[in-house]
């Protein structure tokens, strides 16, 4: 099943280019975009709720045109935009409500709803105070329940950890992974932080420079690598020179080293050896590819 799909989509400003021909496919579950500021991500989301149109090629939204049928995207896809946007005398229940009012909710249904959403995404007493008042891990909570009180079959989450301290941003990622999991809303999020993303996504897209780089599904990126991490307690000097004298590439990293597995019989290289100079192992890990060490990961973090 296809929730989005981008055909050689284009999008020019008078003196940039935000998207250059994206040709991409999203299936069900949680999809991270990743890229750098300017990269191209909200505007690649503000064309696929209709908000603007495309320069070249198209957008399809559960099967809608991103030009001829915005409204109706914008009925069963929620959004939660990247910059603040929340009246400050409001409490954030009266926010919710209003804007599960404009979705076309009746008063006590939208009442009910916002209720439920606020506790979801932890809420409680404070939902009742202004919201000028609030911290910026509450704002994105408040941004978050708004995208999900009209019962979307889809969320457009634009850098939600942005602004949050590392606690703030675990509990929002853990959030979002129960979005995707227990509610089967299927997830769109975008962050710059490739790190934050492995951890929560089924499939990541990178595009840079409003290009595609690459989109493939999480294990794809995190696939076991041929080295393994070995650790003794002493000797690990003494062991690398004998893995080196039979043949085997080893460097050092920390107190560990890293073994290239070129055949099935480097495992029992290293436990031969490892028995003979009589070492205490400690660990024999199988390396995994992380997606920081397959893109650089951006500057500004
Ligand atoms: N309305 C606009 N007018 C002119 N240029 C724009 C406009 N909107 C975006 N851009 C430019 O298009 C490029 C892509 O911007 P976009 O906001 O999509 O990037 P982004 O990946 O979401 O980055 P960020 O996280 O910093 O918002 C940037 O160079 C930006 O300056």
């Amino acid at each position: 099943m296809t929730i989005l799909a981008t055909e050689e989509l284009s999008r020019s400003f008078p003196r940039v280019t935000a998207l250059d021909r994206l040709t991409v496919t999203v299936g069900p579950g949680v999809t991270g975009l990743v890229g750098a500021n300017g990269a191209g991500k909200s505007t690649l989301i503000k064309i696929l709720l209709g908000l603007l149109p495309p320069s070249g090629g198209g957008a399809r939204v559960l099967g809608m045109d991103v030009t001829a049928q915005g409204a109706e995207i914008r009925r069963v896809v929620g959004y939660m935009p990247e910059h603040d946007c929340l009246p400050p005398d409001l409490s954030a229940t009266e926010f919710t409500v209003h804007m599960a009012r404009m979705s076309g909710l009746p008063r006590t249904a939208a009442r009910e709803r916002a209720a439920d959403v606020l506790r979801h995404v932890g809420l409680y007493e404070e939902r009742y105070r202004p919201m000028g008042g609030y911290s910026t891990g509450m704002k994105q909570r408040v941004k978050l329940a708004q995208a999900l009180v009209h019962d979307p079959r889809v969320v457009f989450l634009d850098e939600p950890t942005n602004g949050l301290d590392p606690q703030g941003r675990d509990e929002m990622l853990a959030l979002i992974r129960r979005i995707g999991a227990e509610f089967g809303i299927s997830v769109l999020v975008t962050s710059h932080l490739l790190g934050e993303l492995e951890r929560i996504c089924d499939h990541v897209i990178v595009i840079d420079g409003g290009r595609l780089l690459r989109s493939s599904a999480i294990g794809e990126f995190t696939q076991a690598t041929q080295t393994v991490t070995v650790e003794v307690e002493d000797g690990r000097d003494l062991l690398a020179a004998r893995l080196t004298e039979l043949g085997e590439t080893v460097t050092t990293e920390g107190r560990a080293l890293l073994l290239r597995v070129r055949a099935p019989q480097t495992y029992d290289v290293l436990r031969d050896a490892v028995c003979d100079l009589d070492l205490c192992l400690i660990r024999v890990e199988q390396g995994r590819q992380r997606i920081e060490d397959v893109f650089k990961e951006p500057a500004d973090v």
